[in-house]
């Protein structure tokens, strides 16, 4: 192609110099992620500038040249670290960012292999820094860093100090030489850790994990990588020299850990590409069920011999891909970081970065914690910041990207006052690392936290009450006085008094007035009525949703009263044992800590909670509203308590029940349920996969019920369910 002088003018200079330019960016961010364990950009950014690249390529075939960064492994530097040749080349790998891109990669296998038997080998495509171990006779001789994929960094010392890595292999048939390549890895749980200590001692943070193994390992002094939490995960061979009979990858990988390498445990061979695509949605859901980062899934020809039938490109194999899973890591700018209080008056710091979208949702906030927080990360307002939003999990700030400051950058101080009531912040304990706002009652911020939980599914369940009604009752623009000052006259709101209210509209993850998106300003609504000034229709509903909730089980009642440590599980015990909130008031600190599920931090906050004069207008007022504050006596309206006396404990997974449900269902027909199988338990509920429990149960010879026996015991009583229990066999 390069001697082809016709199609090489066919080039416009424009796109050449398009190409020259993101060809040199790539290599200055490979740089900075290589050598100085310090990347700017995240990996997703990283992965679209080589894209384009490549797309620049497909168009102009002429400029995809040997030396392009689209055709070589990254890595060939002069760096501090002595250069060592490996035995056999380290490649990259080839990606797939979807279903298709993977399933034109599993095509061409089959193509290449014909009809001989395959199969495809799945393993988890671990986010650390590859390197390369030479044993020979079994001991460990050298140790490399991937480096240009010929030539890479000689690390052995540094590797030595990795638990996890033997230095020698055992077991009888160990080769002559062999090269091990694997990924070694820095938890994410240890990470924070790292950065405060650094911090401490005036070293640079690193921005993420991959980076802080990265830069661990490729230390001059590697007394350094030994109080680093380093680990490795082993996933592939290279050179092999006085070892015949390897046949498949998935057996190889048997072998390596019989001589004590640290292999992975997650590794599946699958038949085919259904298989595959279930083990990328399986490790899709699961992905932090795993000890270290994935970003991906790297599918490979489990057959070595085809593997060498289909062979590699200069960068990477035929035989493999790494699927990569959509990027949980984003870099950001960190705008502000501001205080929240929360519904116990704890006022915590967050961040707020511009917005950006990570994992499928758009983030704007991310949790800090507390001010202790904020400094072990080391981040600065102003600062480019490497966020993570881990599936289900609030998004989070890892750290600061340290090379991309101006020195515009400013710390964060933790304000002296409440930034709603101005009231000052302490702590309430002495070691106390959180402030709270001591104004517990009127603190509009607290209230008005308390409130949207009260109306929540945990608590009350108030439909129509959401956010922005809290928000409003609480603190109106207009009229100057609120409504509720606390939550007392909740029950006694009328529409008169909710028809004048006009109020920000508050975003509840932040607390801060929602903004209209076309002029950037700060809505305000009258949230009760229309135009007209007239009620909306969901102002009249949640009256009545209001109303509805003074029915509500004492349990759910005691949870909207945000007593600290009392949650719905508690609540629960509480209102079984106690049956009212008289009898809870009047129970001494020793009954109360001494119920089952309650115990004594609780007890001392019920006591604490009752002694406060205003909590006692509350209740007073809530009871003079009509708000139920007893369980109904026990008698008709309760139902019937078929299994009263009965202990009974679950475990294991059932099909049909969650764990709660199962719970529900036997403590409202008046079982009680425990954790611990005794002597005195009298049936032992077992799920899938039940564990020691199971085995108590059976040397004490309590009666066991599978799931169909649980719905007996539910449905026709404890006589019956006895007859379908397993035997307590010996
Ligand atoms: N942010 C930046 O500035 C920047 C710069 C350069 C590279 N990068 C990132 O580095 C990566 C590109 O590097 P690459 O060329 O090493 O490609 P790659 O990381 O996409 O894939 C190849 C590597 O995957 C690793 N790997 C992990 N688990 C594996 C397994 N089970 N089996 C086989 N290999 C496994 C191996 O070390 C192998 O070298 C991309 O994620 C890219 O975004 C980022
Ligand atoms: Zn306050």
């Amino acid at each position: 192609m390069a001697g082809d002088k016709q199609a090489e003018t066919t080039v416009p200079a424009e796109a050449r110099e398009k190409h020259a330019q993101l060809a040199e960016r790539i290599e200055e961010h490979r740089f900075r992620y290589y050598v100085k364990d310090a990347p700017v950009v995240s990996d997703a950014d990283f992965d679209r500038l080589l894209r384009s690249l490549e797309a620049l390529e497909d168009e102009y075939p002429e400029l995809r040249t040997p030396d392009s960064p689209t055709q070589k492994v990254a890595g060939a530097y002069e760096t501090e670290f002595t250069a060592v040749q490996h035995h056999e080349r380290m490649l990259s790998l080839d990606n797939a960012f979807d279903d298709p891109e993977l399933a034109a990669w599993a095509e061409r296998v089959h193509k290449d292999v014909g009809s001989l038997a395959h199969h495809f080998l799945c393993e988890l495509k671990v986010d650390g820094l590859a390197v390369n171990l030479t044993y020979e006779r079994g001991r460990l001789t050298r140790a490399a860093t991937r480096g240009d994929g010929r030539t890479g960094e000689d690390i052995t010392p540094n590797v030595r100090t990795i638990a996890g890595i033997p230095d020698r292999l055992h077991g009888e048939r160990v080769p002559d030489l062999v090269e091990i390549r694997g990924e070694v890895y820095f938890p994410m749980e240890r990470f924070q850790e790292l950065n405060a200590r650094l911090l401490e001692a005036g070293d640079k943070p690193f921005a993420n994990p991959r980076n802080a193994a990265a830069g661990s390992l490729r230390q001059k002094d590697p007394r350094v990588t030994a109080g680093r939490p380093l680990h490795m995960v082993v996933h592939g061979i290279g050179a092999l020299e006085g070892y015949e009979g390897m046949d498949r990858l998935s057996g190889a990988y048997d072998l390596l850990k019989g001589w004590g390498l640290p292999t992975s445990p997650h590794n599946r061979v699958v038949d085919d590409l259904d298989g595959v695509r279930r083990f990328i949605a399986h490790y899709g859901e699961n992905r932090h069920s795993v000890a270290h980062e994935i970003d991906g899934v790297v599918v490979k020809l489990d057959e070595i011999r085809l593997q060498g039938r289909l062979g590699s490109t200069a960068r990477a194999p035929r035989w493999a891909i790494a699927y990569k899973y959509a990027p949980e890591e984003v870099n950001t700018k960190l705008v502000d970081i501001r205080v929240g209080v929360g519904r116990t008056g704890r006022v915590t710091p967050y961040a707020q970065v511009e917005p950006i979208t990570v994992a499928g949702s758009e983030v704007e906030f991310a949790t800090l914690h507390n001010q202790e927080v904020v400094k072990a990360k080391g981040v600065l307002i102003g600062d480019t910041v490497v966020l993570r939003k881990a599936g289900e999990v609030i998004p989070e700030i890892l750290g600061p990207v340290v090379d991309l400051r101006d020195g515009s950058e400013r710390e964060f101080v933790m304000p002296a006052e409440c930034p709603e009531c101005g009231t000052p912040l302490r702590a309430m304990k002495e070691a106390d690392i959180d402030l709270r706002c001591p104004n517990a009652r009127r603190c509009p911020a607290q209230l008005r936290e308390r409130l949207f939980y009260l109306a929540g599914r945990k608590a009350l369940d108030i439909e129509q009450f959401g956010y922005v009604a809290a928000a409003a009752l609480v603190r109106p623009l207009e009229p100057a006085d609120p409504p509720l000052v606390d939550e007392g006259d909740l029950f006694d709101l009328t529409v008169d008094q909710l028809l004048p209210i006009r109020a920000y509209v508050l975003d509840q993850n932040s607390g801060l007035p929602k903004r209209d998106p076309k002029t950037g300003e700060e809505k305000i609504a009258t949230v009760f009525a229309n135009q007209q000034g007239e009620p909306r229709r969901n102002a009249l509903a949640m009256l009545e949703n209001i109303a509805a909730a003074k029915e509500r089980p004492l349990a759910r009642v005691l949870t909207g009263l945000s007593i600290r440590h009392v949650g719905p599980v508690a609540a629960e015990a509480l209102a079984r044992e106690f049956r009212s909130v008289d009898r809870i008031e009047q129970a001494t600190e020793e009954e109360l800590a001494t119920t089952a599920g309650v115990g004594g931090i609780i007890a001392a906050s019920l006591k604490e909670w009752f002694a406060e004069e205003w909590h006692q207008e509350i209740l007073r007022k809530w009871k003079a509203a009509g708000v139920r504050m007893e369980e109904h006596g026990s008698g008709e309206d309760e139902g019937p308590r078929p299994l009263e006396g009965l202990t009974v404990v679950v475990t294991g997974t059932l099909e049909r029940f969650t764990r709660d449900g199962a719970k529900e269902a036997l403590q409202s027909r008046g079982a009680k349920v425990t954790g611990s199988v005794s002597k005195k338990t009298s049936f032992v509920v077992v799920g899938d996969s039940p564990g020691s429990k199971y085995d108590k149960a059976m040397q004490l010879k309590v009666p066991v019920l599978d799931e169909d026996g649980f719905v007996v015991l539910l449905e026709q009583g404890p006589g019956a369910a006895a007859e379908v229990a397993l035997p307590a066999e010996e």
